[in-house]
Formats: C-alpha cells, structure tokens, sequence
C-alpha cells in the first residue's frame, strides 16, 4: 500500500465548471473529502475570525459558561467533554466549541458566516452537477441552506494523546448536512478513514479550504458520495484552532434518496425527513452520548 495514491483531492474553483463538477463527484465517491482553492473568501477574513475565536475561548471559564449552549439551536459555549461524536466510543471529546450568537464579535463572525454562505451556495452547484441534477431540482432542496458557524478549539490532553484509550479532540464521527467548510489555523491533526488506507492525514494546505460531504448527501445519493468517518488528534503543545462551517439543505425540505441510486436491491439508508427532523435527530445523540459518559474528562470548575 502506498499512501501517495491517497491523497484528498484538490479542487479548483477558477477552473471550468464541467471539470470540476467531475472532480467532485470522484473526491465525494473516493474520500468524501477535498481541498478547495480559489475559493475567493479572503484571507484576512478568515485570520480575523480566528483572532475573534482565541479572544473568545482565553476568557475565563464563567465567563463561557454565562453563554451556554442552546441543545436546540446549536448555538453558544459547549465546554470540553460536552459532546461525544464517536457514537460507539468510550470517552467524550476534550475539544471546547463556540457556535454563533449575538456577542461582541458579531460583525467578524457574521461577514465570515456571510462569506462561507455564497461560498457553499457555489459548491451546491457542483455538488448537484456531480449527481446529474441542475438549477431546478436545487432549488427544491437547497433555496436557502441552512448552516451553523462553530469555533473550535482544542487544548492539548494533559501528558499524551492515547487515540486507544479514546481520548480525542474529536471523537471519530461523520458530519450530518450536506457540505462541510473547514479553515484551520494551519495545524494539523484533522484525519480522514479511507476504507482501504485506513486513517490518513488531512493536513492544512496554503491558501486552500477543506471540504467534506455530510450525511445528507450520503442519505440523498443512498450511499454514492460519501460522509467520510473523521477525527482530530492534536498532539502539538499549543491549542489548535478551526473553524467549521456546517451546510445543511433546506431547513424544511424533505430528504429522499434519489430514485437513480435506488434498487430493490439497495433500499434507501433512510426514510424520508426534513432537515430539521434529521438535526434534532443526531444533535440529541452526541449530547446525549456525552452526558451517559460522564466522568471521563474532569468536570469544568
Ligand atoms: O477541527 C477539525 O479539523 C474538524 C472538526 C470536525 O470534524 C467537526 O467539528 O465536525
Ligand atoms: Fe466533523
């Protein structure tokens, strides 16, 4: 096995549409992954959004917890061990988490919230090129897209990283919409499970956003394109910062898998739902799975 054959792919936006239609259908059928470029979200907005996300988290403790998380929003401060992603792992994750609200940084959380919405509008297009699907059949499903903006950042475990025991920044987990938009502060520790290659390394290239398909698209291609499994291990010895940018489809439409992935014999994953349904479906289940966890990280004082 040679690692270099797997590689997640790079897309490049300023290229002409049909290739990169194509290129994301095989990035999404291969890895569920891949990197974008050109992607015309400056760069000086990205960086002030991280300067906003490390004033946020340096503040004390209550402070954060004066902001607390919304269970049926998804906004606000989810402290570490708040959320287990890995449904059949054992520990809950050490990462801390900020989703969007109306504090003191609005105005840079809000125009790059702004900038990540246009930037996913364009992606969708793509994304339905890929599957074969135009203007028409977008606009049923993805008018206006519902996403969540959420600040990441993971303080390195006390002592060593053990993955066997569990212990990650984020537990291994598929994200739940349709795209995810990620940028990094320029540390590693993203990975990505390759059915073949096993757990590879998403690491952080210059002028590049990461993007992966989130259960919405694997449920609406009944398996075609894939929500990649995913993880973060951070071993360095500072705090590692991202900023994901989770698409949805449409907060009320209905979900089915396309009738050209559908067999007798391969039956939809899931029945039909909205995305709303779907949300407060697995929402409920990585809260729910940290609190039955509790004790595996020490309690927030
Ligand atoms: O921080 C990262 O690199 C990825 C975070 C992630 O996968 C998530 O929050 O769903
Ligand atoms: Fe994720």
């Amino acid at each position: 096995f040679n690692a270099s054959f797997h590689a997640v792919p790079l897309v490049d936006l300023a290229g002409s549409f049909d290739s990169t239609a194509s290129t994301v259908r095989t990035a999404l059928s291969t890895y569920g992954f891949f990197y974008i470029t050109n992607h015309g979200v400056p760069q000086e907005l990205i960086d002030r959004q991280f300067e906003q996300s490390r004033l946020l988290f340096e503040q004390p403790a209550a402070v954060k917890a004066a902001m607390p998380f919304n269970g049926t929003l998804d906004i606000g401060y989810l402290g570490s061990g708040g959320q287990a992603l890995d449904a059949e792992g054992r520990a809950r994750d050490t990462k801390e988490g900020f989703m969007l609200t109306n504090n003191g940084y609005e105005g840079v959380l809000r125009a790059y919230t702004a900038a990540l919405s246009r930037l996913n509008r364009r992606l969708n297009q793509f994304l339905f090129a890929a599957v074969g699907l135009g203007e028409a059949e977008r606009l049923e499903l993805a008018r206006q897209p519902f996403h969540v903006t959420k600040q990441l950042r993971y303080v390195p475990a006390e002592g060593f990283v053990d993955v066997d025991a569990g212990s990650l920044g984020a537990g291994a987990h598929a994200d739940w919409g349709s795209l995810t938009i990620l940028a990094t502060d320029g540390q590693p520790g993203l990975e990505v499970e390759h059915s073949e290659a096993g757990w590879l390394p998403v690491p952080p290239r210059d002028g590049c956003l990461i993007v992966n398909a989130g259960d919405q698209v694997k449920h609406w291609t009944n398996g075609e394109l894939k929500s990649a499994n995913h993880r973060v291990v951070v071993k360095s010895a500072r705090p590692r910062f991202s900023t994901a940018f989770f698409a949805y489809f449409d907060l009320w439409a209905r979900l089915e898998a396309l009738p050209q992935f559908v067999s007798s014999a391969r039956p939809p994953m899931r029945p039909p739902e909205t995305t709303l349904e779907f949300f407060h479906f697995k929402l409920g289940e990585s809260v729910g799975n940290a609190r039955e966890r509790g004790g595996a990280l020490k309690e927030e004082t």
